[in-house]
């Protein structure tokens, strides 16, 4: 999935309007009095008297998620800020007041800024985004227990505007809480989608796949033979043919370059669309029509690009798993239209940009294209899942009651990141980790404890339900492109390692100089 990570941690500082400046000013006011306040008490930083009044006497009811007034904003933000400091958990990013640390996380990047932070502040800080706090986890021990052991205490998210609208409001497994919804969801996917017993089904449409990507590639050497050919071009849209299957019909009246985009590429840029009342839930009463009316347009154009697709579908019986699912009577007609919309963004990304990035890697280097015998192509697939980490943070979780991670207590309400790339770039854990080696795997082969440290399909109940596909596509796919091909690459595409997007898209697409073998 991976696709939708939820980086709300993502803002562009400089979309923050006139309006949360003119409340500033107020706020960094009673956050002064209150600090203030609070030393003259005490030294030891109690716990915080919170202005309980002020919660009160705004008649604020119900959980976090309801309660968006500026003082309960205020209370809820001072109260988790003295929690921590409370519990030792005094590494801290210093922020501009009232924004926190939002302008310096703009370059889009988070994974490398917090990565970077790990550094000074330590594997496990806090940030401010605006009212939240969120505390970073750069460190495999305690991403896995915040994943695993203390899942029951950080198992519901907080989204974005953007994706509430996109998702139909947490209607995919994904993004949604774990709830009766989520365990039926996920349930459906992994018995008629994803799991062992459908990948064995599936077999026939990965062998196509591969068999149309190696022709293409055949045609592009034999009238090209000294020109770069564009990877992602063929990879891309054959990846999307296997996750949409047969919708030659929908074809007639859009081509797959648009359904592409409807389905794809626009809830992708929309999934990090920054809407500043993200980070100020007490200004979510001041209008933003146009990020609004994007996003709004990006969900109607895929609401109707499903139907039409689950309509034909429903015709030719295609889609096995939709028809299974009206049978449990659990799921309305819109949460089916999002699993099935959900399967196929999920099948279209992270597996092209891990393949996308094994080629670059396997294109620098031909000596170890020689070695694709069997737990060497794992080792490929392994690694670049470490150094490319697709999914660099895992969708944020949200702490709903009192937790401790790393010994520190982290109270209910904080927002937890969990940095698989921070994890991954850990030089205790692994040796020279800005170095692609593929060796580094292969002494652990026989452990899968070992291929799975690198924790890129997350871990414990919402572990990726799409990791044997990805699989299975990727290695299939790599092994086969090296075995047909000599992969070099084209002069000056060494340096094109920048990222973009949720995932880490390769910014230039991968373009190698390829010569059949014998
Ligand atoms: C190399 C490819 C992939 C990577 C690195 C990856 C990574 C991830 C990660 C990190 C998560 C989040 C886990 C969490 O929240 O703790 C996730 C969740 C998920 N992924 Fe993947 N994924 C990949 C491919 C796929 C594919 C191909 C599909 C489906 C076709 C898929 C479907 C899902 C689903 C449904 C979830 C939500 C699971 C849950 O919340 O229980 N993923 N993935």
């Amino acid at each position: 999935m991976d696709t939708l990570v939820n980086l709300q941690a993502l803002p562009m500082g400089a979309a923050i309007g006139g309006p949360a400046v003119a409340l500033g000013g107020i706020t960094l006011f009673l956050v002064r009095e209150y600090v203030k306040d609070q030393k003259k008490k005490s030294s030891k930083f109690p716990p915080p008297p919170v202005t309980l009044s002020v919660f009160v006497l705004c008649g604020i009811e119900g959980d976090y998620g309801e309660a968006h007034s500026y003082h309960y904003c205020l209370y809820h933000y001072m109260n988790i800020f003295w929690k921590l400091k409370n519990d030792g958990l005094n590494a801290e990013v210093p922020g501009l007041p009232v924004i926190g640390n939002l302008l310096q996380l703009k370059e889009k990047k988070p994974h490398k800024t917090f990565t970077k932070w790990a550094e000074t502040y330590g594997p496990i800080y806090s940030i401010k985004t605006g009212s939240n706090i969120m505390v970073v986890l750069n460190t495999t021990d305690v991403a896995k227990e915040a994943m695993v052991t203390k899942y029951s205490s950080i198992s519901t998210r907080k989204l974005s505007n953007a994706l509430k609208i996109l998702t139909s409001d947490k209607s995919i497994v994904a993004m949604s809480d774990y709830n009766e919804f989520y365990k039926a969801a996920k349930r459906h996917l992994l018995t008629s989608t994803l799991g062992p017993n459908a990948q064995k089904r599936h077999r026939v449409h990965r062998d196509i796949m591969i068999k149309n990507i190696c022709e293409q590639f055949h045609a592009h050497a034999k009238i090209y033979p000294s020109e770069a050919v564009n990877f992602r071009k063929i990879f891309q849209s054959e990846l999307f043919g296997l996750s949409l299957k047969q919708v030659e019909e929908l074809g007639t009246t859009l081509s797959r370059q648009e359904i592409f985009k409807i389905l794809v590429i626009d809830p992708m840029e929309g999934a990090i669309e920054v809407d500043w009342r993200d980070f100020f839930p007490y200004l979510k009463w001041v209008p933003n029509k146009s990020f609004e009316k994007r996003i709004q347009q990006m969900y109607f154009r895929r609401q109707a690009v499903m139907k039409a697709l689950i309509e034909q579908q429903k015709q030719r019986s295609i889609l096995a798993w939709y028809s299974q699912i009206p049978q449990t009577n659990t799921l309305s007609e819109q949460q089916t239209l999002m699993l099935l919309w959900e399967a196929i963004i999920e099948a279209s990304d992270t597996t092209l940009v891990t393949s996308e990035w094994a080629m670059y890697e396997l294109s620098k280097d031909p000596e170890r294209q020689k070695l694709c015998q069997l737990p060497y192509l794992a080792a490929v697939f392994h690694e670049t899942l470490r150094k490319h980490s697709p999914v660099p943070i895992v969708p944020l979780r949200y702490v709903h009651e009192d937790a401790q991670l790393g010994g520190y207590n982290i109270p209910n309400g904080t927002e937890i990141a969990i940095n698989i790339y921070g994890c991954n770039m850990d030089r205790k854990v692994w040796d020279s980790p800005e170095e692609w080696k593929p060796e580094r795997f292969l002494k652990g082969k026989d452990d899968t404890t070992e291929l799975h440290k690198t924790m890129a399909f997350g871990g414990g109940k919402r572990v990726c339900a799409g990791a044997l596909q990805a699989m299975l596509i990727s290695c299939v796919a790599i092994g086969r492109l090296v075995q047909e091909f000599e992969w070099r690459l084209k002069d000056g595409e060494e340096a094109n390692v920048d990222t973009l997007g949720l995932t880490t898209h390769k910014l230039h697409p991968l373009l190698s100089i390829i010569k059949p073998r014998n």
